[in-house]
C-alpha cells in the first residue's frame, strides 16, 4: 500500500503518515495538489494532506483542490501536535541572529509570527512548498546564512542545528490532515478511533434571505453538532461562496440524510465529501 504525501522527507505531513501508517510505502510529492493528482492517477493508494491548523486556520489549497478540481473521498483525519524550531547550517550556528532569509511553509511562518517579529525583526521571510523543503534548502547552501522553520526530524534528516526550540506563538499548536482514498479503507481499525466526522460541501440558493440560517436550523433541531463551518469562494464572482461543514457524527441512515433532504428542498446543493474516523496522535 503506497501513501502519497507533501514532501520531501521529514515534513509534518510525513510525521502524521508515519504515526498512523507505520510500515507503509511512502511517496513524497512537492505540493499538495501533486499528492492528490497522484491518487487520481492511481500512482498511490492513499494521499495525506494538511487541512487545518489550530493557530492559522484552514489550508485553502487543500479545501479548494478537493472541492473544485478532484473528486476523492475523505476516509480519515489525523490531528498531530506541532512544534516549530528555528534551524541553521551547523557552520552558522553561532551567528544565527545574522541570517539573511528565513524559509518555511506559509502556515509554519504564520504560527511563529511573534518570534519572527521580536527576535528576527527586519529579516526577510519567504514561504516555500513545505517546512522540510526549507530545511533542505538551508542544508544545500551553507555559504549563505539561511534559516528554516521546521520540525526536529527535519533538523536530523538534513543535518541542521536547532538554534531556537519551540518558536510557535501558542503552545496548543495542532494540525489536522485528511486521509484521501478511492479504496474502501478501514481507517477505524487502522487508527483505532471510532470518533467520526462527516464533511459536507453546501451551496446556497442565490438571493435567498436567511438561507444560511435555515441550513444551520436543519442541523440544529436534529441536534447534529457542527465542529466547523468554513466559507470558500465559488470562483464565479465576488460575493459567491459555498460552505464546508463538519458534522460531529458518522453518516447514518436517518438524521444526516434527513438534513440533506431538507437543504435540497430549500434549493441548496449538498455533496458528502466523506464520513470518516478522526484520530489524535
Ligand atoms: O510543511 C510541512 O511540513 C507540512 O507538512 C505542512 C504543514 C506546515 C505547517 C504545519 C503543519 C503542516
Amino acid at each position: 500500500m503506497k501513501v502519497g504525501f507533501l514532501g520531501p522527507k521529514a515534513t509534518f505531513t510525513e510525521l502524521a503518515v508515519k504515526k498512523v501508517f507505520p510500515g507503509f510505502e511512502l511517496e513524497p510529492y512537492q505540493t499538495i495538489p501533486e499528492s492528490m493528482d497522484a491518487l487520481v492517477d492511481k500512482k498511490v493508494n492513499l494521499a495525506v494532506v494538511p487541512v487545518e491548523n489550530a493557530l492559522e486556520g484552514s489550508v485553502n489549497i487543500t479545501l479548494d483542490y478537493l472541492t473544485h478540481v478532484v473528486q476523492i473521498p475523505i476516509v480519515g483525519a489525523i490531528t498531530l501536535p506541532i512544534k516549530q524550531h528555528l534551524m541553521v547550517h551547523p557552520a552558522n550556528q553561532d551567528d544565527w541572529r545574522k541570517v539573511s532569509v528565513v524559509y518555511s511553509h506559509s502556515h509554519a511562518i504564520a504560527q511563529c509570527h511573534k518570534f519572527l517579529h521580536t527576535q528576527l525583526k527586519g529579516v526577510p521571510v519567504e514561504s516555500v512548498s513545505s517546512t522540510a523543503a526549507a530545511a533542505k534548502m538551508v542544508m544545500e547552501q551553507p555559504e549563505t546564512k539561511l534559516a528554516a522553520i521546521a520540525n526536529e526530524l527535519a533538523a536530523v534528516e538534513y543535518g541542521l542545528a536547532i538554534v531556537q526550540k519551540g518558536i510557535h506563538d501558542i503552545d496548543y499548536n495542532h494540525t489536522s490532515f485528511f486521509v484521501l482514498s478511492e479504496m474502501d479503507l478501514d481507517f477505524e481499525s487502522i487508527s483505532g478511533s471510532s470518533h467520526y466526522k462527516t464533511t459536507l460541501m453546501v451551496t446556497l440558493p442565490s438571493d435567498m434571505a436567511g438561507a444560511l440560517h435555515q441550513v444551520l436550523s436543519a442541523f440544529a433541531w436534529r441536534k447534529i453538532n457542527l465542529s466547523k463551518i468554513e466559507s470558500r469562494p465559488m470562483k464565479t464572482g465576488i460575493g459567491n461562496y459555498f460552505f464546508i461543514i463538519d458534522l460531529e457524527m458518522k453518516l447514518d441512515e436517518v438524521l444526516i440524510p434527513g438534513a440533506i433532504a431538507e437543504l435540497e428542498a430549500l434549493g441548496c446543493g449538498v455533496k458528502v465529501l466523506g464520513s470518516y474516523p478522526s484520530v489524535m496522535v
